[in-house]
């Protein structure tokens, strides 16, 4: 097995690439919007897996959209600001959390958390060409579109590493989540997103919500035979078989947003009973967001 990385070298990279720490931010998706929301569950969820909330629903979600980079302030029509991250948490009925963190590439630039150092500490040096040279993959990823977004809820989110699903009968399904905006996708040009305000996506939301709930579909795409279910670089077919899990309803904006923005860890591995990782990056990002995690709450004021 591959050695863990040095979570605090991860760190530091991306502080260095991001021209550094901002005190209490993120590493990286620094810059987010806190919204509450519900989950209910289709009639097909249970049969894909035991996990409570595909059981019965409603299930009360906490969810944070944000920005790619490490920068609190960076404008929401920047070209730097995507991938956009969309985390979920489901708050289950017996007082645990189950989450998921997606973002808005049906892929991922490398396949290990030692790559992830790598391609950052490349980064920080200006080194990042050379990097690209001698990776495919991520120069693939480089090369893949990084729309801008009219609203966050115009936008799909894929949770790329793969996860392995047991339902009560013990029929395993392994599979990739994606969450697909009932609304369509808009997206804005450059040009368009660079007349904005540099807060518009938060300015945006409120309004939306303010007039009806946003709603996303919460589907599986199942992998088959020899699809590559431990590296993240490897989008699978878009004719594989989707499973739809249910609905996810935004209902209004977290009205405690400093306090949620501050508290909220979303790890990729916290998973119920009936899920379980089947890509081993699922568990290996764990260390490195529990580092930014502590950081970020001991520096708050
Ligand atoms: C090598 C693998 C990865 C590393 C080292 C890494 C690192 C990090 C770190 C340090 C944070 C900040 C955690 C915090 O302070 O709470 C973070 C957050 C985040 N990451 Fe990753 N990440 C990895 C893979 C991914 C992947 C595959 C995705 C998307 C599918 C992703 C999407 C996000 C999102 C959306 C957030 C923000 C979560 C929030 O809203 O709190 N990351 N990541």
């Amino acid at each position: 097995m591959a050695q863990p990385v040095d979570p605090q070298a991860t760190l530091d990279a991306l502080d260095q690439a991001f021209g550094g720490h901002q005190p209490g931010a993120r590493a990286v998706h620094a810059k987010g919007l806190v919204v509450e929301g519900t989950f209910v569950p289709s009639p097909d969820a249970a049969g894909v897996s035991r996990a409570p909330h595909f059981q019965a629903g409603p299930t009360p979600v906490t969810i944070r959209f944000s920005n790619f980079t490490g920068v609190p302030t960076q404008a929401d029509g920047d070209a730097m600001a995507s991938p956009r991250g969309m985390a979920l948490k489901f708050h289950l009925a017996d007082g645990t959390d189950t989450d998921i963190v997606a973002h808005s590439v049906d892929g991922f630039p490398v396949a290990t958390t030692a790559d992830f150092l790598a391609m950052v500490q490349a980064a920080a040096a200006r080194t990042l060409p050379a990097f690209l040279a001698s990776h495919p993959a991520a120069r693939a990823f480089e090369a893949l579109p990084k729309p801008i977004p009219a609203s966050y809820a115009t936008l799909g989110y894929f949770a790329v590493n793969a996860l392995r699903f047991t339902n009560a009968q013990g029929q395993v399904t392994t599979g990739r989540y994606r969450l697909v905006p009932e609304a369509g996708q808009a997206l804005l040009t450059p040009a368009e997103a660079a007349g904005r305000p540099a807060d518009y996506l938060a300015a945006e939301m409120a309004r939306r919500l303010a007039q009806g709930p946003a709603r996303f579909r919460l589907m599986l795409q199942v992998a088959e035979t020899g699809d590559r279910v431990d590296d993240a670089t490897v989008a699978w077919p878009e004719a594989r078989w989707q499973v739809d899990l249910g609905t996810l309803t935004l209902t209004g904006i977290a009205s405690d947003q400093d306090f949620q923005q501050r508290t909220l860890l979303f790890l990729p591995g916290r998973l119920p009973a009936g899920i379980e990782p089947a890509d081993p990056m699922v568990d290996a990002r764990t260390p490195i967001y529990g580092a930014s995690f502590r950081r970020r709450l001991g520096e708050d004021g």
